[in-house]
């Protein structure tokens, strides 16, 4: 109890000072070095927490900012990543349940449930509660009220950033809006241009004239306009040209008029002079009428003049429809200069026409003086004729000179005549000309007033259009309005209500203070308290350790004695397991399980069927179709057994070789199960071969001041029941004989056996060997040993006081692996292989069969290997056979047969082990 109270305040001591260098050092209660410091409490609490003990204070306040945050959620209606925002927030409070100060808490529960029990426990008899405990419940309560404002203030805290984030979010939300208004504008003007595209296509389909015009309706509209003003232009210049053609008609009416009547006139001239110049014929002379028909011609030449520019003048005129309005404006221009031209020579003839006219009264005044002067003359040659008339041939001469003269004057005349009708006729022609010009002029003002027709109608529609455009801009506009309107509404009353909860908790905030000056105040005292407590409980932990520390060495103690019983009961009942096979002379059988390589991984049926148990060194449990079977062994070697563990376990035996006895160690097992690995091992990590050689010279080594050793060694093979000398250069074949010393042991003539002084020696001899033996790769293994191999060591040893001689022997032999021979793969030589491996290791087993039954014969002699084994496997010899399994379930089938074949040799009684002995004076066997 004293103990627990002093660790309590320990813990509550630490706390404390965390929790005031972070204040000093302006860390946050997440600085790394302040979790650092207490990551061992907050882990101690967790674990509590784990087991039920979660801190009241820490879950109320966790409950607490749920329920404000909850509610804030609801009345906000934010979107899942806000809400998502919100749930990070409100899972920090539970990482205040991870923080020193609540772990400290959690004690108190615990200090308050031990409290309440021992209040049971102490029915009332008991004296007042103890100033220790007082003290901490007032701690505790400051504690806690501590907390809870870490707490409103972390709250506070949250609150702050909602408000920062909601600020920010209302920023964002305003700026989606402003850019959605943008985007659907820019919509807007993309169906506008797209509607005008579409317009001007309609438009370039219907007018040819518009085909050049750009897409575009603002393009159209201006091309329109620009139409309208050359059209309104045009339509002034037309009017004008109108006004002048009719001006022009009126003035050519006026002069045809003017013509006709000076035509008519002259004419009348004619017909006058015609008259005149018939009378004259008649009447008077010829010259004068001569001159006159001179000058009548020379006036007619001058009017035909006029003519045919009037003619011009006219077919000038007929081609000016024809021709578009822009060259109608030159050609304006130029006609006026022609009608001006014309008005100079309008002039020109009224001038003289007057003068003419002029002339004319003259030449009337002159004619009618010379009619009165005629007259006169008349009279006078009437009275002349009077006078005369007795001279009539005169007179005959007179009258035919008039009217040889006058057949020219008329040719001429019917000459004038015909020309004037031909004027006629063009004049006619022209006018003819001049309807049609009329009617071609009128024909176009009709086009003209289609198109102006359809220009308006073009325009009412683009007029329309805009119309719509407004409107729907217009609309967009109030909607926009709208949007943001109630966008800024929305956002105010959230903003209002974000201002108004910031201000509830400012003014919480600004409550805060007091109390927590009061709290402080309190801590203060306390903690001056504390520090005057800390001698105490100094003392009291010191008096606790020491406590702990006597019970930790009485304990260690009372723990060493009874390992030490324990091991020396394991030794004794090992001594005494092996005495009692010693005794028996039971074959040693061993089990090493194979561990699983990375490359049997790759392969399929990698499930690991085989299982040792760390508490029972010699079981084996393998678990074959379904069940499991248990096999007992006298070791088991776990898979991550060393090959010095092995050899530990093979190591009396080897020494015994020593002391001469006849040893045989063989490795057992399927092909790859590693019995080459066990026998031979590897050059970093070699096997029972090479560790019990050097096991043995290092005996000699130990025993050289009493005995003297000489070490023999030759090995062999077995392959397809041939013996092969693993140790001479050619691989000669050999064969087993009974020695002809008489001593009955088998001999292989011809065999190399090397004397070898040191390990040295030894490991080169191996090395010898093990290159010499038959491997091939199979299915099961890449390098497979395919003969068995012997090697045999023997020591022959002299007792240096008595001249004892001992002769051991140590067979050390690596089976070839047994096989199935369908999973190997074997064929050919490979199967004639497989089949003789096969049938030796049968011979081997129908030995072990026939020992194990303690049959008078034992078949030794069914296989080379089983006979040349006689030797090691007989009665009075130590035998260990390691069995190879692997523990891969695709290979539980040959495991089983192993395990099954180890159980069979566990079994088989040798007999008392025999030493080879021979004194100086006799042999005998002990
Ligand atoms: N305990 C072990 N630790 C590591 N590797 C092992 C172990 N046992 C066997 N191996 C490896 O497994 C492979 C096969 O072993 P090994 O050649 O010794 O089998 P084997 O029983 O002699 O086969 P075979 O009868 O075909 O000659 C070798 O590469 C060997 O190094």
């Amino acid at each position: 109890m004293y103990a627990f109270y002093s660790l309590l305040v320990y813990i509550f001591y630490t706390v404390f000072k965390k929790e005031e260098e972070s204040a000093l050092g302006g860390e946050g209660p997440d600085g790394a070095t302040g979790q650092n410091e207490t990551r061992h409490v907050s882990m101690e609490t967790q674990s509590r927490r784990r087991n039920g003990h979660t801190p009241s204070l820490a879950r109320r306040g966790f409950d607490g900012v749920i329920d404000s945050g909850g509610s804030s959620g609801d009345s906000d209606g934010l979107s899942d990543e806000e809400e998502d925002d919100d749930c990070a927030v409100e899972e920090d409070p539970g990482a205040v349940a991870s923080t020193p100060l609540a772990a400290f808490l959690s004690f108190k529960q615990e200090a308050e449930k031990r409290r309440a029990s021992h209040a049971l426990l102490e029915t009332g008899g008991k004296g007042p509660e103890s100033p220790l405990v007082a003290v901490m419940s007032h701690l505790l309560s400051f504690l806690e009220q501590y907390a809870h404002l870490q707490q409103l203030q972390q709250q506070a805290e949250q609150y702050r950033l909602q408000l920062q984030r909601r600020r920010v979010r209302h920023r964002r939300q305003v700026k989606a809006l402003r850019a959605s208004y943008r985007r659907r504008l820019r919509d807007k003007s993309s169906v506008i241009s797209t509607l005008e595209e579409a317009i001007s296509q309609q438009q370039s389909e219907g007018d040819r004239a518009a085909s050049g015009f750009q897409a575009g309706l603002h393009k159209l509209v201006e091309s329109l306009c620009g139409l309208q003003g050359e059209r309104s232009q045009l339509r002034g210049e037309l009017r004008l040209l109108h006004a002048q053609l009719e001006q022009k008609d009126q003035d050519r009416h006026v002069r045809a008029q003017a013509f006709q009547q000076q035509i008519e006139e002259l004419k009348k001239h004619i017909a006058e002079r015609e008259d005149e110049l018939a009378r004259l014929r008649t009447e008077s002379g010829v010259t004068d009428s001569e001159k006159r028909v001179l000058c009548l011609s020379a006036e007619n030449e001058s009017l035909k003049q006029s003519l045919t520019v009037t003619q011009g003048l006219l077919q000038q005129l007929s081609v000016l429809p024809s021709q578009s309005s822009c060259v109608l404006l030159k050609e304006n221009e130029t006609l006026r200069s022609r009608v001006q031209q014309l008005e100079s020579s309008l002039q020109q003839r009224g001038d003289q026409l007057s003068y003419l006219e002029r002339r004319s009264e003259q030449s009337e005044w002159q004619r009618c003086e010379e009619l009165r002067r005629r007259e006169e003359r008349l009279r006078e040659l009437q009275l002349e004729l009077d006078k005369e008339r007795s001279k009539e041939p005169v007179v005959k001469y007179v009258t035919q000179t008039v009217e040889v003269e006058s057949p020219a004057t008329l040719r001429q005349l019917a000459e004038a005549k015909e020309h004037n009708e031909l004027l006629t006729e063009k004049l006619a022609s022209q006018s003819k000309k001049y309807r049609q010009l009329e009617e071609q002029l009128r024909c176009s003002d009709e086009v003209s007033g289609n198109l102006q027709r359809k220009i308006i109608a073009y325009e009412v529609e683009i007029e329309k259009l805009r119309g719509e455009l407004l409107k729907e801009i217009g609309h967009l506009e109030e909607r926009k309005e709208e949007a943001v309107k109630a966008a800024a509404e929305c956002s105010e009353q959230h903003l209002q209500n974000l201002q108004e909860q910031f201000t509830g908790l400012q003014r919480r905030l600004a409550a805060l203070p007091p109390t927590l000056r009061s709290m402080k105040t309190d801590y203060a005292s306390l903690r001056s308290q504390v520090r005057n407590f800390s001698d105490f409980y100094g003392a009291a932990v010191m008096e606790a350790k020491k406590q702990l520390t006597a019970v930790i060495s009485e304990m260690s103690e009372a723990n060493k004695d009874l390992l030490e019983k324990y091991r020396k009961e394991v030794a004794l009942r090992r001594k005494y397991h092996e005495q009692l096979v010693e005794l028996k002379g039971n074959i040693r059988v061993l089990c090493r399980v194979k561990p699983v390589l990375k490359e049997d991984q790759h392969d399929e049926g990698q499930m690991v069927v085989v299982t040792t148990d760390p508490n029972n060194e010699s079981a084996v449990t393998v678990l074959h179709k379904g069940k499991s079977r248990t096999f007992e062994l006298d070791k088991v070697f776990h898979p991550q057994a060393t090959q010095e563990e092995v050899f530990q376990e093979i190591e009396p035996l080897v020494t015994s070789c020593i002391d001469g006895y006849h040893v045989c160690i063989f490795a057992y097992g399927q092909t790859g199960s590693g019995k080459t690995y066990t026998m031979e091992g590897t050059a970093e990590n070699p096997g029972i071969n090479q560790r019990a050689l050097k096991h043995l010279f290092s005996e000699i080594e130990d025993r050289k001041d009493m005995w003297t050793y000489s070490v023999t060694v030759s090995s062999v093979e077995i392959y397809n029941e041939v013996l092969r000398d693993l140790l001479s250069k050619d691989g000669e074949k050999l064969d087993i004989k009974i020695n002809p010393d008489g001593t009955g042991q088998l001999h292989v003539p011809g065999l190399r056996v090397i004397d070898v002084k040191s390990f040295q020696h030894i490991k080169k001899i191996l090395a010898k060997a093990r290159r010499n033996r038959v491997t091939f790769g199979t299915q099961m293994n890449h390098h497979s040993s395919r003969s068995h191999a012997l090697l045999t060591v023997t020591v022959l040893g002299t007792d240096l006081t008595t001249g004892t001689k001992t002769s051991g022997k140590l067979n050390l032999v690596d089976l070839a692996g047994s096989e199935r021979v369908w999973k190997s793969g074997a064929e050919g030589e490979r199967l004639k292989e497989a089949q003789n491996i096969n049938r030796s290791l049968l011979a081997l087993g129908d030995v072990i069969q026939a020992l194990r039954g303690r049959q008078t014969h034992v078949p030794f002699r069914n296989s080379r290997l089983t006979y040349l084994l006689q030797d090691s496997l007989g009665k009075g010899n130590k035998t260990a056979m390691v069995v190879q399994i692997s523990s891969l379930e695709r290979n539980v089938e040959e495991t089983m047969c192993s395990l099954k074949f180890a159980q069979r040799v566990c079994k088989v009684e040798l007999g008392p082990a025999a030493r080879k002995i021979e004194t100086a004076s006799m042999c005998e066997q002990i």
